[in-house]
């Protein structure tokens, strides 16, 4: 069963996740984070630059989960840019030590093999962060997802073109394709941490964490990795049944457990 943590705030969340991370650097300067876009993970980026001063991140690793295909490098919406902007440039990461998978159509077909082996050659994901789409998707594992799925090319839905829609002028300008790391690959990173807030994530949030394992909803993976911790503000929470269970266990959790 995953840990489910319930916060008052995004900040109180981007708050714990970031004490998390930055505690995580602090014992292992060149560790591999697992890096997630969209508006979920921002507290915790905006809360680590102030838990991060006087620390080395020089040498800290990075994966982002997921690329557009298609897009124009230049454009301010391919995740690399992204994590650039949110990520790599406000904590002042070394961009050469943060990856993302290449969405470049040229090269289209190694995108996934490449990736996968630039994983396992940094030694694996210690945490990874993770939103969840109103579908149910993470990273952009779409409804049918294996659970062995390793980074791939996948076809985005109708849905997730459309909630994207917001950060293009318009939905037709959203790729079709992505490249994405796998639900497998996802399960192999040693930590998971999902985050979501606000009502529109509060079905998809019960079917991850207590809905059966099945591939229509792929955050059910998640069930399936001994180490999940599941963050979400009161909204998001709304739906979980045992909600009452998780908020006793996490207020009587042992002081030696962390997170
Ligand atoms: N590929 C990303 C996912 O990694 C993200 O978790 C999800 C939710 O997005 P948001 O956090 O903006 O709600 O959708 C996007 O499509």
């Amino acid at each position: 069963m995953a840990e489910v943590v319930v916060v008052d705030s995004k900040a109180a969340a981007g708050a714990l996740i970031a004490d998390e991370i930055a505690e995580l650097i602090r014992r292992q300067p060149d560790v591999v984070l697992g890096l997630a876009t969209g508006s979920t993970p921002t507290p915790v980026y905006e809360a680590l630059p102030s838990r991060l001063q006087g620390v080395d991140v020089s040498r800290v690793r990075g994966f982002a989960l997921d690329e557009y295909v298609g897009l124009d490098p230049q454009h301010p919406e391919t995740y690399r840019n992204v994590i650039t902007r949110e990520v790599v440039e406000p904590l002042g990461l070394n961009p050469e030590l943060i990856h993302t998978p290449n969405g470049d159509p040229a090269s289209i077909e190694h995108a996934g093999d490449d990736y996968e082996a630039a994983i396992l050659a940094a030694g694996g994901v210690e945490l990874q962060i993770l939103g969840i789409g109103t579908g149910g998707h993470i990273g952009f594992n779409e409804p049918g997802s294996s659970f062995a799925s390793q980074t791939r090319v996948k076809t985005l839905t109708a849905q997730t073109r459309s909630d994207n829609a917001r950060f293009f002028d318009s939905i037709d300008d959203v790729p079709m394709h992505c490249v994405t790391q796998g639900l497998g690959t996802i399960l192999r990173a040693r930590h998971l941490v999902l985050l979501a807030f606000g009502e529109g994530k509060a079905d998809a949030v019960a079917g991850a964490v207590e809905g059966p394992i099945t591939s229509s909803l792929p955050g059910s993976a998640i069930q399936l990795h001994p180490h999940a911790t599941v963050v979400v503000d009161e909204a998001a929470a709304s739906k979980l049944q045992h909600l009452d269970y998780y908020r006793y266990a996490y207020d009587n959790k042992p002081d030696w457990q962390g997170l």
